[in-house]
């Protein structure tokens, strides 16, 4: 299955790496300006700005009444995801930070080169490099540095591990090539496809040498020829010269220019973004990212408004800083510049939104509550790599469903092997074949019976065997779980003002929601059959009002809470987070891995299903694996890697978060507010628009399974579950695992400074010695007692989260952490959030996520994004099922 586009950020140490990662998305990736302050990689999603279908004239019924009005298609524009501005459309993008290189990392210098292996899935680099000269090339503090050279020498460092990796077998390849009488593209691409590579990128790599000699001649020179050309299709790079708010820069970058083509780089402030950001969050200015424009209250009073757009007052320090900003970055470059950079990186790639419809006639989703959600166009956008097929985006879209057809715009009917790109077979209806089985997925559709599919497809699905139709049964049953008697919402209340979590604590605490009148079931060209009979509640135990839904956080590591003056020196991880599983030394491989930790080429959605078998050869998974306190964990599917509790329906929480005692929480304080019910059902409802993971997460939801609901928050780590809408303090686990997703892991914030609103205090943007203009080091401050707590404010509607770093040793070093994931059901999916890894030391990480305010069932943040929940499941077999499970396995 395509996996979604990764977008690496390489760099010499405290290039400003992280600091341009924070600048493209909402993290709070840590930062310093000494060198490898990043050790462990950083996950997070940016958004990349592109033209969005609705704005095509060419496009039905789409002609705007006047040249400068929007066309119609764009007033029901309603991204999912991201936003749709004046036909702009904000694509969420993977991007991840690594640790800085050095030269000769590739023999191990610098903190060695797994860092380098980091990079293995990435699709594209942005090349940060410090322009101000002020760091060597190791990263540490100088004046003067020429970094002209730093370009040169991070690419060999790169072509010298890949090339180092194929000598190491070149022997034994050559041999073997020799024997089977194997294609140069077949031998090369068995190596290449640790590096996430395709045929097709070997088989360019080899057309743009045209080599004379067979692959067994190959001498040193032409294999090092070969690298350096694979090294250029496979990882097309971006360079960033950032730090040009300092007044060196200049010079720098006029030498860069000279040597470098001038379609490759891009010059960025990626500081400057993130200061504006932050104040523009803290309310005092006006500021949308990668704008050249910034409003101060003294601006908006200036132009009219007597309130200054309600921003805050800033002092005088604070004002000087904004003015230096504007005269060295936004006046003189149009923008901080940190917003192209991306765009350059998906132009190199060459990505093509493809927006996936359920109806090609009226481009919607057929999904949604009110009248207007159903209305709503163009809901979903993925990006795929220039040269894919409708087919390679299929399985992109729906996973493992055999296809019966596609089509596009017009209703004309697509091939697979058709390509896709801007403006050409990239609106689709994708349609499975009904007879599609999920409950034993096949691993790859049965293409031969493809074409002989009569079309339209036949109405004769059944529930129990087509997902999207189970799917679609699986609404009734929510209707019957959740009658709509009790308190009924009108659709009119429900899609007016936030949803709140209910803070009444009547009864169970529910408000039950007349969900056939909010989400009536999507109009499809498939009818689905009559419901089946609904199981009996001991078989299907799915979310029952007013029993909890327990976080699998909350469950694994004792909770207590903890304060400033009580703050415990950590106990141990449980030994399964030490990389290992109880019975045996065998790490917790992705199933996508081999044993050396490069990916296989074949990923099922299965690969969110039970781990490695101990001791198995290839491909081969674990056995369930026990967990203490968990019991035997047999499957597992998450739309996001940090995974709920195994269903237990009505056990109680052991115990109680924020609390010494053995207090349990009681079932009914964690009520399942309606907006999360109304999300749940608008995912059931639409699964096409859905990732494979959520998809399959859905499928679970059928009779025969226990099953468990738990909330993620897209842009949000997935411990936020239910009870978090309930429990207005919630005090942290005290242990978990340090998070190879540190996007999350290092914040800057500082409770105090929170609690006060003084959340930019003079010491988080202090300029540096050097006399940067907004330079300085902010977030390096580790000193402060740390402790986790998150605290909610319902009246306001604002969450927020703050973990705290509690830690026994204070030189945070990860480098022994072993490297596999311990995370027990999440893949090394291309996921926000990466996967889990264990901390060797028992050192905790600390996370801070930015305030978000609800709205309906989604999520908006300070810069106007919505966001929409997401729910996962996680669901246990039954002991027939898990049998087959296990043979099928051992296949
Ligand atoms: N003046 C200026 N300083 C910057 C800019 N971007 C980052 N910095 C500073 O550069 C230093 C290093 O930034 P990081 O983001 O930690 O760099 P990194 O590349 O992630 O470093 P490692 O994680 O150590 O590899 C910090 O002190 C930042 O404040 C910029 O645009 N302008
Ligand atoms: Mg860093």
């Amino acid at each position: 299955m395509p996996r979604d586009p990764l977008i690496a950020l390489v760099g010499k140490p405290s290039s400003g790496k992280s600091t341009t990662l924070n600048s493209l998305t909402d993290t709070t990736a840590k930062v310093g300006n000494f060198p490898f302050t990043t050790i462990e990689p950083n996950h997070a999603i940016g958004y990349l700005h592109l033209a969005c279908a609705c704005s095509r004239t060419s496009l039905p019924n789409n002609t705007p009444p006047s040249p400068s009005a929007p066309t119609p298609l764009h007033l029901r524009c309603k991204p999912n995801y991201g936003a749709c501005l004046n036909g702009i459309r904000s694509v969420p993008i993977e991007l991840l930070d690594v640790a800085g290189l050095v030269p000769g990392a590739h023999l191990g210098k610098g903190l060695g080169n797994k860092f380098l292996d980091d990079l293995r899935h990435a699709d594209a680099f942005i090349h940060v490099v410090d322009v101000s000269g002020t760091t060597d090339q190791e990263g540490k503090a100088t004046r003067g540095y020429d970094p002209s050279a730093d370009i040169a020498w991070l690419r060999d460092e790169i072509v010298r591990w890949v090339l180092g990796n194929l000598m190491q077998k070149w022997g034994g390849l050559k041999r073997r090539h020799t024997a089977i009488k194997a294609t140069a593209v077949e031998t090369l691409q068995g190596q290449f496809s640790g590096y996430g590579s395709t045929s097709a990128v070997v088989a360019r790599t080899l057309d743009r040498l045209a080599l004379k000699q067979p692959l067994q001649e190959w001498d040193d020179k032409t294999i090092e020829l070969v690298v350096n050309t694979f090294v250029d299709e496979k990882f097309p790079t971006v360079i960033a010269l950032n730090k040009i708010d300092h007044p060196d820069a200049d010079k720098n970058v006029a030498k860069i220019a000279r040597v470098e083509p001038a379609e490759r780089l891009v010059l960025c402030s990626a500081i400057s973004e993130v200061f504006l950001r932050r104040l523009a969050k803290q309310g005092f200015v006006r500021y949308s990212p990668g704008s050249e424009f910034v409003d101060t209250r003294e601006d908006l009073i200036e132009q009219g408004d007597p309130d200054g757009g309600g921003l805050k007052e800033m002092d005088e320090k604070l004002r000087t800083r904004i003015e230096n900003l504007k005269d060295m970055v936004l006046y003189r470059f149009g923008s901080t510049g940190v917003n192209q950079v991306l765009t350059r990186a998906s132009e190199v790639l060459g990505l093509v939104p493809v927006f996936p419809v359920r109806n090609i006639a009226s481009f919607g989703s057929g999904d949604g509550g009110g009248a207007g959600e159903r209305a709503a166009v163009f809901r979903d956008c993925v990006l795929v790599k220039k040269g894919s097929t409708v087919g390679d985006v299929y399985r992109k879209v729906m996973g493992d469903a055999p296809m019966a057809y596609v089509e596009t715009v017009g209703g004309v009917r697509v091939g697979e092997d058709d390509e896709v790109g801007v403006g050409k077979n990239d609106i689709s209806p994708f349609i499975p074949r009904p007879s599609y089985n999920t409950k034993r997925p096949s691993r790859r559709p049965d293409i031969s019976t493809i074409k002989s599919m009569p079309s339209p497809p036949p109405q004769r699905t059944t529930c129990d065997n087509h997902l999207h139709h189970r799917l679609r049964c699986f609404v009734p049953y929510l209707q019957q779980l959740y009658p709509a008697s009790s308190s009924t919402q009108t659709p009119a209340a429900a899609s007016t003002g936030p949803s709140l979590p209910p803070t009444s604590e009547t009864g169970s605490g529910i408000r039950h929601t007349d969900h056939h009148a909010t989400h009536p079931l999507p109009p499809s060209t498939l009818e689905p059959s009559p419901m089946p009979p609904i199981a009996p509640p001991q078989t299907f135990r799915l979310y029952t009002p007013g029993t909890p839904l327990i976080p699998l956080r909350e469950r694994r590591w004792r909770t207590r809470a903890l304060t400033t003056a009580d703050a415990p020196a950590p106990a141990p991880p449980p030994h399964w987070a030490q990389g290992s599983t109880p019975d045996n030394d065998v790490p917790w491989y992705a199933d996508d891995e081999d044993e050396d930790g490069y990916e296989t080429e074949d990923v099922s959605p299965r690969t969110i299903l039970p781990r490695r078998r101990p001791g198995a050869g290839r491909r081969r998974r674990t056995s369930p694996v026990e967990i203490p306190g968990l019991g035997r964990r047999v499957a597992g599917v998450a739309s996001r890697p940090w995974v709920a509790e195994p269903w237990r329906g009505g056990e109680p929480i052991p115990q109680r978060p924020g609390s010494d005692s053995e207090e349990t929480m009681s079932a009914d304080e964690v009520p399942m507010p309606d907006h999360i019910l109304r999300s749940i059902e608008d995912l059931v409802a639409s699964p096409s628009q859905h990732s494979p993971a959520t998809r399959q997460a859905l499928s679970m939801l059928n009779p025969g399974r226990e099953a468990g609901i738990g909330l993620g928050i897209t842009g949000l780590p997935t411990l936020h579950t239910v009870p978090r809408y309930r429990v207005p303090e919630v005090h942290w686990p005290e242990h978990r695992p340090v998070s190879r997703s540190s996007s999350f892991v290092y914040g800057g914030s500082d409770t105090a400074d929170r609690d006060s609103g003084a959340y930019l205090a003079d010491d988080s943007m202090s300029s540096s010695d050097d006399g940067d203009a907004v330079g300085g080091n902010d977030w390096e401050d580790d000193s402060r007692d740390r402790f986790m707590s998150a605290r909610q404010t319902p009246e306001e509607g604002v969450f927020t989260l703050e973990l705290h770093k509690s830690s026994a040793s204070s030189n945070d070093s990860f480098t022994t952490a072993p490297q596999r994931p311990v995370n027990p059901t999440g893949s090394r999916s291309s996921s926000p959030f990466g996967v889990l890894r264990p901390a060797a030391n028992g050192v905790l990480d600390y996370a801070s996520v930015p305030m978000r305010r609800y709205v309906g069932n989604g999520l908006v943040d300070p810069l106007g994004r919505t966001e929409r929940l997401s729910i996962f499941t996680e669901a246990r077999m039954t002991a027939d099922e898990e049998d087959a499970d296990e043979d099928d396995m051992l296949d």
